[in-house]
């Protein structure tokens, strides 16, 4: 095998972060990423000070991401806290930090590239680790026996629909950020907050609970309008003044019909809350 060991297998995922970060780069270099839309409707050209700006601001973000994944593996490893709980507490956390991290980039509409390279590289991570051909200790930290292969389930789909997100939606409309808050801190504290409190409470015939589902609503519920409320904040985000006047209504429906979506024991959950807070974000919220 070409990438038998641990130390050629970082360097194959530094290769293609790097390689990812270049391509991106070079890109908007010669101009064919745009810049920032200008009053009239136009797009300006993507100045080299943005472009510096948003490599920076990927590289800084791929590197806090990897600090926070190694800093929960730790802990697991030390048994500081439940593999399930770092697993989880990834999975809750991940998105929402890096939503909080979006305004750090530019203006540029080509931003939003730069930032989809952040997740991409992780997708390669955990494929990688999946094959046994990565980090075997991340492979055990965002699996659920800690079976290697298991990366490439609920970890594989969750850095795909984020990438996805970004370049789909970025920061300038409600839809990415309710989705991949919904992924995130819904399914992520369904289960945190679940295991906790859900015993004596579980929904008839299901191992999931009543305190389960009401931490997904809620958790999506206030992440969603947290993180909308952020970019309004940062001028990255504008909502017409009819969704501004129904945003709680809408984002508490949203997280209803994807909590309610989360209990049924078909498909992976973390596909099936995502489809359905884009699909009613598009409907409800654009
Ligand atoms: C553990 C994860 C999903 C598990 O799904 P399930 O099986 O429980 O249904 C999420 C895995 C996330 C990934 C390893 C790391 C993603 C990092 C992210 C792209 C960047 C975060 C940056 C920020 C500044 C912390
Ligand atoms: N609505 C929910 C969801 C999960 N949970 C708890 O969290 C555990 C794991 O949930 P899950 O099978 O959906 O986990 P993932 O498939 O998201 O990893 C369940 O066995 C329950 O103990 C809950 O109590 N209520």
């Amino acid at each position: 095998m070409a990438f038998a060991s641990p130390s050629s297998k970082r360097f194959v995922v530094a290769l293609f972060a790097l390689s990812s970060f270049s391509l991106v780069t070079i890109t908007a270099l010669l101009g064919y990423l745009p810049g920032p839309q200008a009053l009239e409707g136009t797009v300006l050209p993507y100045a080299f000070t943005l472009i510096a700006r948003d490599c920076g601001a990927a590289i800084l973000c791929a590197i806090l991401g990897y600090v926070f994944v190694k800093v929960n593996t730790h802990a697991a490893e030390k048994e500081w806290m439940k593999p399930s709980d770092s697993r989880k507490l990834i999975h809750t956390f991940s998105a929402p930090l890096y939503m909080l991290l979006w305004p750090v980039f530019s203006t540029a509409e080509g931003a939003k590239y730069f930032a989809a390279v952040v997740p991409l590289v992780n997708t390669v991570r955990l494929y990688l680790a999946s094959t046994g051909n990565g980090e075997a200790s991340l492979a055990r930290a965002v699996s659920r026996s800690g079976n290697a292969k298991e990366a490439l389930g609920g970890p594989f789909i969750y850095t795909l629909i984020m990438t996805v997100c970004i370049v789909a939606f970025w920061r300038d409309s409600p839809t990415g950020i309710v989705t991949l808050s919904t992924l995130a801190a819904g399914d992520g504290l369904a289960d945190l907050l679940g295991r906790r409190f859900g015993t004596g409470n579980q929904w008839p015939g299901l191992e999931k609970s009543v305190a389960g589902t009401f931490a997904f609503w809620a958790g999506s519920t206030l992440t969603s309008l947290g993180l909308l409320s952020w970019m309004v904040y940062w001028d990255c985000l504008a909502l017409s003044a009819s969704v501004k006047g129904a945003l709680f209504g809408i984002v508490a429906g949203i997280s209803l019909v994807a909590a309610i979506l989360e209990l049924l024991p078909f498909g992976d959950d973390n596909y099936t809350v995502s489809i359905a807070a884009l699909v009613l974000s598009i409907i409800y919220l654009q």
